[in-house]
């Protein structure tokens, strides 16, 4: 069996560490050869000293000169900037790069990575959600195979068949933190409680995404691309205890779901040795002690907006599922750190959709700069709500 080579793109973050949990415990049958990250160089050159990258690459030029200097012993080059990041991605001895960088951030070196021909390990899902058709077009092109990350879809990319089978895809949510809260419980939360999510450790942003709703929202324009179902066969079911990842009905009634503890580390291994198996620490399940699962109808849209925000983007097309991306990164990221209310966040994203012309996404540029316009117009409604 050969070695799998991997460039794991945001590989300080949340999934980028458990991506090398699972490769440094399977020396065997993976080998990390390309490491990228933001600004964290401090971690990434711990990371490089375990691992041995052939490279190295931080997004912030600052970053990538201290990580030089720690690194001149081994001789490890430290590449910077957007491009640097997207030769991390396209490295031509990687044969598989995992895309775990956070938000709109992902989807340049991403596609530099299906330019390149590289398998690609999919957890952000923010590219599928600005780009979904370009995007697709561009996996279908370069004859790339799309293996993706995210739990829920890894779940019915594990039990899918033909789409034409199917009656519906059916994705579970946790509910997050405010599960079963009305609006009025919502007006003084404070990010610490929004990041405290019930069943799984993740980054910041995703965590305040789950908290609103808006993961699912996320999520519901990622499986559409990824498996061909329009919006009205995908739906969402709360399932608080997080074990069914998701499930796929086909027209015969037939129901097949896939199960497993709210550990990253087996969507992810999933992935990386696709479409053999490799092993986890992950513990098994302890159904006895599980004793039951349930499942809840989702929340009134009145409480939590952000779903069928998304799904509205979804059903428009063009660039509104863009523009919905970047409105809701500014918002979440005003929330976190400006003071913005928790409530305001679907309102942000709802009046940057108003404000803006939502034309068809023709090309990635577009995609671009809608992504660049966007931002503009949803930080000016922050300046005005707060
Ligand atoms: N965490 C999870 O369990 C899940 C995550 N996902 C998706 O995976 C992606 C990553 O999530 P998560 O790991 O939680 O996020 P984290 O916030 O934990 O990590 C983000 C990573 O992205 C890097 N990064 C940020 N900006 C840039 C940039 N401009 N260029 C290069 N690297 C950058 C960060 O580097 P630095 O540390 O230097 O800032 C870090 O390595 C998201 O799209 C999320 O939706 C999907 C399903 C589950
Ligand atoms: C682990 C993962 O895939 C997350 O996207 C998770 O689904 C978040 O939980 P919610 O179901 O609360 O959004
Ligand atoms: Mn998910």
């Amino acid at each position: 069996m050969s070695v799998k080579t991997l460039s794991v793109l945001g590989c300080t973050g949340s999934i980028g560490v458990n991506t090398l949990d699972v490769a440094l415990s399977n020396p065997d049958r993976f080998r990390i050869v390309a490491l990228a990250a933001g600004s964290n160089w401090r971690r990434v050159v711990e990371q490089a000293r375990q691992c041995r990258p052939e490279v190295v690459a931080l997004f912030d030029e600052e970053a990538a000169d201290q990580a030089r200097a720690a690194l001149a012993d081994l001789k490890i080059p430290v590449l910077s900037g957007v491009e640097g990041v997207s030769e991390a991605a396209a490295l031509e001895s990687a044969r598989m790069t995992v895309s775990a960088i956070v938000g709109a951030a992902g989807l340049a070196p991403t596609i530099a990575a299906i330019r390149a021909r590289k398998d690609i390990a999919l957890a952000n899902k923010e590219c599928l959600v600005m780009a979904g058709a370009l995007f697709m077009e561009e996996i279908a092109r370069y004859q790339v195979r799309l293996i993706p990350v995210d739990s829920e879809h890894s779940a019915i990319f594990q039990v899918f068949q033909q789409t034409r089978w199917m009656r519906r895809l059916v994705l579970t949510a946790s509910g997050g933190p405010f599960r079963g809260k009305r609006r009025g419980e919502l007006v003084n939360v404070t990010p610490e409680q929004a990041l405290a999510h019930p069943n799984w450790s993740m980054g910041r942003k995703i965590s305040i995404d789950s908290a609103t709703m808006m993961n699912k929202g996320l999520e519901v324009i990622e499986a559409h691309w990824l498996f061909g179902l329009p919006p009205e066969q995908i739906d969402v079911v709360v399932h608080p205890q997080s074990i069914v990842h998701s499930m796929v009905e086909y027209m015969d009634g037939s129901v097949l779901a896939q199960m497993g503890a709210p550990d990253m580390r087996t969507p992810i291994a999933v992935a990386m040795a696709w479409p053999e198996r490799t092993q986890t620490n992950v513990p098994s399940l302890d159904l006895p002690q599980l004793a039951k699962l349930t499942f809840e109808a989702r929340p009134d849209p009145a409480d939590f907006p952000c779903l069928e925000l998304a799904y509205d983007a979804l059903r428009r097309g063009g660039l509104a599922p863009a523009v919905l991306n970047a409105a809701n990164e500014v918002a979440v990221a005003a929330f976190l750190d400006a003071g913005l209310p928790f409530l305001t966040i679907p309102k942000v994203i709802d009046r940057t959709l108003d404000s803006l012309p939502l034309g068809a996404a023709a090309q990635l540029e577009d995609v671009f700069a809608a992504d660049h316009q966007a931002r503009k117009v949803a930080q000016r409604i922050v300046e005005e709500i707060c």
